[in-house]
Order: C-alpha cells, then sequence, then structure tokens
C-alpha cells in the first residue's frame, strides 16, 4: 500500500458525504454564472433596449441566486469539516494504536518528538487538505471551466485569447510544486527536531537545573528556533517567487479582456453588455490562477505530511502475535532458558543462557552493571526476541504464546519508574483497574508503601506522575512494586526495584514477598547480596553468559565472583543483621 492509498483508505467511510459536498459545490459554481449573464441582460435589454419591467425579475433572480449559493457553500463547508474531523479522528486513532503496538526496538529508534508531531502537525496538515484544499481545488477549477465555456458562448475568439495564459499556468503550478516539495519536507525535519528539544529539555528540566545550564540549552535552542524558521522562510522564498508570477497571469486576463473585448465592441462583434457579461466571468478565472501557487503549497504540505504518518507507522514490529497463538488462562510459572542467546545490532548481549526455574521459586540475578541482567527479563517478556535458543513459560515456547496473555501474567517492576500523572490509587491500579481500594491497600502494604501513602496530603488520592507531587526514588520503587503485584502474575519481575530504599525497608518489603504465596515464580534482578542471599536459585551474569549459578552456599562454597562480591558487601550486610537482632526489625 502507498502512503497515498492508505489515506484514501480512512476517506473511503466519508465517500458518499464527500461526493453530495462536491456535488453542492458544481452546484454553486454552476449558479456563479448566472449573476453575470443578468448582468449583461440588464446593461443590453433594460438599460440599452428600455425593457425597465424586465429589471425587477431580474434583481429577484440575482438575490435569489445568491441566496441559493450562500445557503448551498454553507452546507458544503459544514460536510467538509465535519468529514474531515470525523477522518481525522479515525486516522488518529489508527496512528497511536499503531504506535502502541510498536516494540522497544522501534521506541529505542524513534525521538518522542517526531513521533508527537506525526500525531500533532502532521495530522493538523492532513485535516487542512480534507476541510479546505480538496474543494477548493475542485471548485477553482470548475470556476475556471464554467467562464470559460460562458465566454465560449459570447465570442469563441475572445475565449481563445483569454484561454492563452493557460498553458503557462498549468506549467508555472508543476515547477512550484517540485521546487517546493523538498524545502516542505525540510520544514517537518526541522518541526520534529524543535519538537523533540522542547519535549526532552521539559522532562529534563531537573538535571538542567542540577547543572545550571539554562544558558547552554537557551542557546542550542535558538539553534533549532533559527533552523526551523530558516526552514519556513527557505520555502517561503521559494514559493514567493511564484506569487508575482500567477499575479501577473491573473492581471493578464483583464488586459486581454479590456484590449480584445474593447475592439471588438468597437467594431460592433460583440455587444457593450456581452463585454460586462464576459467582466462579470473575470474573477472566475482571475481567482484559480491566483490560488494556483496557494493550493500547491496546502497540496505539498499534505503529501509530505501524508509520507511522514505513513513512513513512521508502516514499520512493522518484529515482536508480532503469532498465529494459532497458545492462550493459557492462568500459567503456572515454570521458566526455563534453552541455550538462548541475544543479538543486538550485530552486538552480542546474551550468550548461551541456560536454566530452569520450577513454579513457586525464586530465582536472584547479580552481576556488574551492563552485564545482561535486564535484557534476560526482556527476553522472558518478549519485548526482544531471543536470536537463538529458546524461552518456555509451562513447557511453552514464549513465541508461541498469546502476547496479551504473556504479559499480564507476568508483574513487572522496571528499572526505570514510571508512574503516570494520576492519584496513587490509580497508579498501583493500573494493572487491574477494576479492582478494590482494599487489594490496592494490601499491594501497597507489601511494598512497604502504605504508611508513606497515607502520610500524603490526599493519601492514594495524591496526584503523582508528571503534574503531580515529586516523591523520593525509594517511594517511586515500592508504588511500582505495589503496581506490579497487585496484577497478580503468576511470574514477578524485579529489576533493581529496591535499589533506592534503605536496607532496613528492604528487609520488610522481602519478609512480605516471601510470606506471599508459593505459586508465583519470583526473578529479582540485585546488586546488593542481601536482596538475593535466600533465592532458591541465584544466576550471576557476566558479559552476557551465565558465569555461576546455584543457591547462597553453594556459590559461596565455590569462592568465585559471587564469594568475592558477597565478602565486599559482607561487612555491611552484617551490621544491618545485628542491628536487627538488637533493635527489632524496626
Ligand atoms: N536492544 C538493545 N540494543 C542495543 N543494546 C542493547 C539492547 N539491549 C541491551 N543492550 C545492551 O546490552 C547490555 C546489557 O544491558 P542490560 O540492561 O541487560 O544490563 P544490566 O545487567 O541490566 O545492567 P544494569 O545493572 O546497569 O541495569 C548493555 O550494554 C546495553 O547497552
Amino acid at each position: 500500500m502507498t502512503a497515498m492509498q492508505w489515506f484514501f483508505s480512512f476517506l473511503k467511510k466519508y465517500r458518499m458525504k464527500l461526493i453530495i459536498a462536491l456535488f453542492l459545490v458544481t452546484c454553486t459554481s454552476a449558479l456563479a454564472i448566472v449573476n453575470p449573464y443578468i448582468s449583461g441582460i440588464i446593461v443590453d435589454d433594460v438599460i440599452k433596449k428600455g425593457n425597465r419591467n424586465l429589471l425587477g425579475e431580474l434583481i429577484i433572480l440575482l438575490i435569489s441566486t445568491t441566496v441559493i449559493r450562500s445557503v448551498l457553500r454553507y452546507i458544503y463547508l459544514y460536510i467538509f469539516e465535519t468529514s474531515s474531523q470525523g477522518m481525522l479522528y479515525t486516522m488518529r486513532d489508527h496512528v497511536y494504536r499503531r504506535l502502541l503496538h510498536q516494540d522497544f526496538n522501534f521506541y529505542n529508534k524513534n525521538r518522542t518528538g517526531d513521533l508527537m508531531s506525526r500525531q500533532t502537525g502532521d495530522m493538523d496538515a492532513i485535516r487542512h487538505f480534507v476541510a479546505y484544499v480538496i474543494y477548493s481545488i475542485y471548485e477553482n477549477s470548475l470556476l475556471f471551466l464554467f467562464a470559460l465555456i460562458m465566454i465560449f458562448t459570447v465570442d469563441f475568439r475572445l475565449a481563445l485569447c483569454m484561454i492563452a495564459v493557460m498553458p503557462i499556468t498549468v506549467f508555472i503550478t508543476y515547477k512550484q510544486l517540485t521546487a517546493i516539495k523538498p524545502a516542505f519536507h525540510k520544514i517537518r525535519q526541522q518541526f520534529s527536531s524543535l519538537n523533540t528539544f522542547v519535549q526532552e529539555n521539559v522532562s529534563g528540566n531537573r538535571v538542567v537545573k542540577a547543572f545550571a545550564k539554562e544558558d547552554y540549552e537557551i542557546s542550542k535552542f535558538n539553534k533549532e528556533n533559527d533552523a526551523y524558521r530558516d526552514s519556513e522562510l527557505n520555502a517561503a522564498a521559494i514559493w514567493k517567487k511564484y506569487v508575482p508570477i500567477f499575479e501577473f497571469l491573473s492581471s493578464s486576463l483583464t488586459f486581454i479582456l479590456y484590449l480584445v473585448g474593447g475592439i471588438m465592441v468597437i467594431k460592433g462583434y460583440i455587444t457593450i453588455g456581452k463585454l460586462v457579461t464576459v467582466s462579470g466571468y473575470l474573477w472566475m478565472l482571475n481567482n484559480p490562477l491566483r490560488m494556483a501557487g496557494w493550493l500547491a503549497n496546502d497540496y505539498q504540505r499534505f503529501v509530505t505530511s501524508v509520507e511522514k504518518i505513513y513512513s513512521t507507522i508502516n514499520i512493522e514490529p518484529n515482536i508480532k502475535e503469532p498465529k494459532n497463538a497458545v492462550e493459557k488462562k492462568k500459567l503456572n510459572g515454570e521458566v526455563e532458558f534453552r541455550h538462548v542467546s541475544y543479538l543486538a545490532d550485530d552486538d552480542v548481549i546474551l550468550t548461551d543462557i541456560n536454566f530452569k526455574v520450577s513454579p513457586g521459586q525464586t530465582v536472584g540475578i547479580i552481576g556488574a552493571t551492563g552485564s545482561g541482567k535486564s535484557t534476560l527479563m526482556n527476553l522472558l517478556c518478549r519485548f526482544y526476541d531471543v536470536t537463538d535458543g529458546e524461552i518456555l513459560i509451562d513447557g511453552i515456547n514464549v513465541k508461541n504464546m498469546d502476547l496479551y496473555s504473556l504479559r499480564d501474567s507476568i508483574g513487572m517492576a522496571m528499572q526505570d519508574v514510571f508512574l503516570f500523572s494520576d492519584t496513587i490509587e490509580g497508579n498501583i491500579a493500573y494493572g487491574k483497574p477494576n479492582c478494590s481500594f482494599e487489594e490496592v491497600k494490601a499491594a501497597a502494604k507489601i511494598a512497604n508503601a502504605d504508611e508513606f501513602i497515607m502520610e500524603t496530603q490526599d493519601g492514594y488520592d495524591t496526584i503523582v506522575g508528571e503534574r503531580g507531587m515529586g516523591l523520593s526514588g525509594g517511594q517511586k520503587q515500592r508504588i511500582s512494586l505495589a503496581r506490579a503485584l497487585l496484577k497478580d502474575p503468576s511470574i514477578v519481575i524485579l529489576d533493581d526495584t529496591t535499589s533506592a530504599v534503605d536496607m532496613e525497608t528492604e528487609f520488610q518489603i522481602q519478609n512480605e514477598l516471601n510470606s506471599l504465596s508459593t505459586s508465583r515464580t519470583v526473578f529479582l534482578i540485585a546488586h546488593r547480596i542481601s536482596s538475593i542471599k535466600d533465592a532458591d536459585l541465584i544466576l550471576v551474569v557476566d558479559d552476557g553468559k551465565i558465569i555461576e549459578s546455584g543457591n547462597h552456599q553453594s556459590l559461596i562454597d565455590k569462592n568465585g565472583y559471587y564469594a568475592t562480591v558477597f565478602n565486599h558487601q559482607y561487612g555491611e550486610f552484617n551490621q544491618m543483621k545485628n542491628r536487627r537482632q538488637k533493635g527489632g526489625t524496626k
């Protein structure tokens, strides 16, 4: 499918309405020939020949035509406007759905600002085309055609003289279209770039302030702003060159009419009334010529925007719903990695990963930063697909599982906590919106979040996220943990979820997690040994490989990487243990 075919597929639903609207445009354009025609009759028959009794009827006809044209115009403008809004609504929805279905790779490669521009500026260029440009092109072409036909009926020689400017107009319009196309592409590119810059700076304003980089960012913004302005000016410089040409072409019709028409009246080939009639048609010839340049611009803007949107959403996600997907209502939580390897853009991220976890077991994953721990979990959730090997849940390859039920069975608290601009309750209940308040509270208690939530001004109704109150890193992590647990998933993934909470709180969370039903398989990614030492299986990841695995004691006995890390952290861990023994868990 081409970009244009894609666009027209949205217009299909409005085909009948648009045909009716275009029919009304045809009627108004046809009616436009009446008034100049009547003007000619008034001059020739009423004024020159003295048929005064005709005047009243002709004036009524003039008024009626004008009223009918106004009403028809109102109706077709209304149809074009409502159709364009309706079409855009569907298109926005479609584009949004496509964006939501894209995988991690897509979002790694596309900038947020670019994607926002597709949904805003580009959409508006399309709306403008449907609401205005389509009928304008049609109406102006009809007016030009009808006017020419009428002039032909008056005198074909006069019509031929006036038509002489046509080939030049077509040629100039074509030249403008081809010249302006790259300029509009550049504008869309610069607009996206400006959007991205503003979006990043607004979301990253805390970093900007922390580094006192306001002036630096302003100068960078000015560069983006300059580039955008220059791209607009560059396009304007191109189309401005054509404005005087179109203006001259349209005015030349007036010269031709009064020169050729004047000579014809003097020589008696046509009456003065006929000259008045033709002069009444002049605007119908002039206007389209004047508008040609503007409409060519609008058309090119529209084409650029359709191409931009289509090229963004036409990317097929690598992660797709499998055909004949296996759908299992409730997973048991048995997980097996068999010879799993993963390459990203030819970089080896994971190599030959093998392990098996029984339902209800807890797996601790530890390793240096960048060693591939999160990637392991991303593959389990099918955020990326393995390059080699297979990942099985309950003996089923995740690639064959229904994507929705796979992810719905996994509760994940990610490393980068993202909270929506919503209440704390709304954020925790995100994965299970119809749950009761008691369930939200219970999950918050397990995540050790209830206490601090109750201390906030509006408790669970406190707005957090972008437009809400600021939360500490540890508080955000605990809300995200509660969100993951509330879903009642078969598999829980906690990716560095307690890294920002103090060790005492972490210990309490661990206790709560341990007391949960044993039917959940839990993956705990952590840097602190204290977080994972009680796990049934501990995987030590280094440079994309599992270099050690076993339980805490067996790994200590091995005296390898794990034992070294343990010895480094041991003092800290022991101190905490002693403190707990002396003063209880608080
Ligand atoms: N889709 C991807 N494209 C390119 N590189 C990737 C991709 N996914 C992961 N990587 C790279 O793989 C490596 C492992 O990343 P990963 O996030 O799994 O590490 P980690 O062990 O979880 O690190 P940390 O403890 O810092 O969170 C990193 O170098 C990362 O840049």
